[in-house]
């Protein structure tokens, strides 16, 4: 089949609310630091309520990194639910305009689209407390096969095994992809995730992953260690590709016997971290899908990821495919 798509992605369809916020408010709130925290729709609305002003963006680990995918010029296609509400329209409204392609169909009368409710402390740390709603209704039934056969590399985001209907379509994406000779790839998220749910996304990567994206965190919990490193050789023996981030020292790519340190891209000021892995993905994926050494695929996310730390919002405010060029990239 013709390779429509560099990649598609499966996620939760996630509209940000953005704000700076104090160390205290966090302890106020009783939120962990840095961590993806779940909400219902209540305490959503109380968080909100008790916010700094803020900004409004369209968000979702995955449809961010399609978001960057498509700055860089790559063909993205995005796999998630919405709501038939206002925000599930802006959702679907940011992805379109990027150009990406997205038309999984709008839950109706049901739960609303989902928002995240993102505290920005001073030192640029992001703490997200997560309404999931519509998007949970994400099924087997939702998975396109004709856009995942279609695509060179199938994207997952970890945060979807919160959702036992979201791991089923993930089963059926799987299958279908490697059906068509294409290359599976999945993002951990958040170590609380991996911790919820560490057995079966060690099964699925073993089984199923060609490439896993994870920062520091995530791996040790994954393989329950305090040493980077070790956890680094766990994972490479499990797939074909990891590629680890470690904030301000960069990241590690490990494959097939070979280790890359590609360095991160020197901020003036880190503004918000909200999307930094989701934007290395995308650069990386991109490199990949250009047939670019993976060295290079890393510098790609570095500087992605350097751009969306720069200022408010998960996704690149600038043109990434021009950014690289002027970086020789
Ligand atoms: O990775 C950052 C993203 O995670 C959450 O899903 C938020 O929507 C945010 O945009």
């Amino acid at each position: 089949m013709t390779e429509l798509y560099d990649v598609a992605a499966i996620g939760n369809a996630i509209v940000d609310v953005i704000a700076p916020a104090t160390d205290e408010f966090l302890v106020q709130q009783g939120m962990d630091k840095g961590a993806m925290m779940l909400v219902d729709e209540v305490r959503s609305a109380a968080i909100y309520k008790a916010m700094a002003p803020g900004i409004e963006a369209s968000g979702g680990s995955a449809a961010n990194t399609v978001g960057g995918l498509a700055s860089f010029g790559g063909r993205g296609a995005f796999l998630g639910k919405v709501a038939d509400d206002q925000l599930g329209k802006v959702f679907a409204h940011d992805m379109r305009a990027i150009g990406a392609h997205f038309d999984t169909p709008p839950l109706l009368n049901g739960k609303a689209t989902a928002v995240s409710m993102i505290n920005v402390t001073p030192d640029g740390e992001r703490t997200m407390s997560t309404f999931l709603g519509a998007s949970t209704e994400f099924t087997s039934d939702d998975i396109d096969a004709a856009i995942i056969e279609a695509a060179k590399i199938v994207y997952l985001e970890g945060y979807l095994f919160d959702a036992e209907a979201a791991r089923r379509a993930f089963a059926k994406a799987a299958g279908l992809a490697h059906g068509a000779g294409r290359m599976i790839a999945i993002t951990l998220s958040d170590s609380f995730v991996v911790d919820r749910h560490r057995e079966a996304l060690l099964g699925f990567i073993e089984n199923q992953v060609d490439l896993v994206f994870a920062n520091a965190s995530e791996i040790t919990s994954l393989f329950q260690t305090d040493d980077f490193d070790a956890a680094v050789d766990a994972l490479r023996t499990k797939v074909k590709i990891a590629a680890v981030t470690r904030s301000e020292k960069g990241s590690v790519i490990a494959a097939a016997g070979q280790t890359f340190e590609v360095s991160a891209f020197p901020v003036d000021k880190v503004m918000d971290t909200t999307g930094a892995g989701d934007q290395y993905a995308a650069g990386f994926m991109y490199g990949l899908a250009t047939g670019r050494p993976l060295n290079v695929c890393g510098q790609l996310g570095s500087l992605a990821a350097a751009e969306v730390i720069s200022h408010y919002g998960p996704r690149p405010l600038v043109s990434l495919k021009d950014l690289a060029a002027s970086k020789g990239l």
